[in-house]
């Protein structure tokens, strides 16, 4: 069994344990669910922005932690006054160390998109992303068949929410791909077994339909690869650890927003 399988299995009760505590009816009448959400790619394209989406991750199944030291406000405070066009949030908390009350405390602490990192497998997922105030949820195609994408992204849709999909290679994409599907994002993560290659992203942005917002995943620590992502096509750019690992985040985002001008 991969990481992801196991990911996976523990999600589906985690899905079970939140359909008890909460009902639909309660996720319907929460705070934020008659918020409309921004619109991702108004602020992917706005030229006073990045195009990086900086990701709050205190741990991960390949890292450990990573860094359990700084708060969600804090850091998505920094990440957004730095620049990023959007701000990812982990919410699963076995493997991430992330929680629900993390997607809350960025969206009150930020105007910004928010996406709600997580593994989206049941519509309950959707409406309680739409019940944190997320702007943005993330469909992964290797856990996904292709008509759980059509249904969940046009659950999605159907809220206001956006949709990013993430694919990791040609046969994902080719299956995948729908019309209620904002962004592709390709993860030079390997989740399966947590391999890293910049190159996976390069060999798909043409292969990705230009009517969608073009997405690179992990792995990015330098600007200059930011530079040469860009020219091949890419209009965003997620990036974690290279933030989170050191003591300031914000203050890492912000040098490295600073040198991508010069770059
Ligand atoms: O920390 P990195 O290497 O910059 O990667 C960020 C993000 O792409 C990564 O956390 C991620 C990409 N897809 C995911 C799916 C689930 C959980 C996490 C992820």
């Amino acid at each position: 069994m991969t990481i992801l399988d196991k990911i996976v299995l523990r999600k589906k009760e985690e899905v079970a344990a939140a359909k008890q505590a909460v009902s639909v009816k309660q996720l319907e009448a929460g705070l934020h669910f008659n918020r409309n959400p921004y619109v991702f790619k108004d602020f992917l394209l706005d030229k006073n922005r990045t195009g990086i989406i900086a990701e709050f991750k205190r741990r991960s199944p390949s890292k450990g932690i990573i860094n359990d030291q700084v708060t969600v406000e804090e850091v998505t405070h920094a990440y957004a006054a730095a620049g990023a066009s959007a701000l990812s949030v982990l919410t699963d908390v076995d493997f991430f160390g992330g929680h629900t009350n993390d997607l809350l405390a960025a969206r009150a602490a930020n105007e910004i998109p928010v996406l709600r990192k997580d593994f989206m497998i049941d519509e309950y997922q959707i409406l309680e992303a739409k019940a944190l105030g997320a702007d943005l949820i993330l469909l992964i195609a290797a856990i996904l068949t292709p008509a759980e994408i059509k249904n969940l992204s046009a659950l999605a849709k159907s809220l206001g929410l956006n949709v990013l999909l993430e694919v990791h290679n040609l046969e994902e994409l080719q299956r995948s791909i729908c019309k209620d599907l904002d962004a592709i994002g390709v993860n030079n993560r390997n989740l399966a077994d947590f391999t890293v290659n910049i190159q996976t992203s390069f060999d798909l942005v043409n292969q990705i339909p230009n009517e969608f917002m073009k997405i690179s995943e992990s792995a990015i620590s330098a600007p200059e690869t930011i530079k040469e992502l860009r020219a091949a096509g890419f209009h965003g750019f997620l990036i974690g650890e290279n933030f989170m690992k050191t003591s300031n985040p914000g203050l890492a985002m912000q040098d490295f927003a600073r040198q991508l001008i010069s770059v």
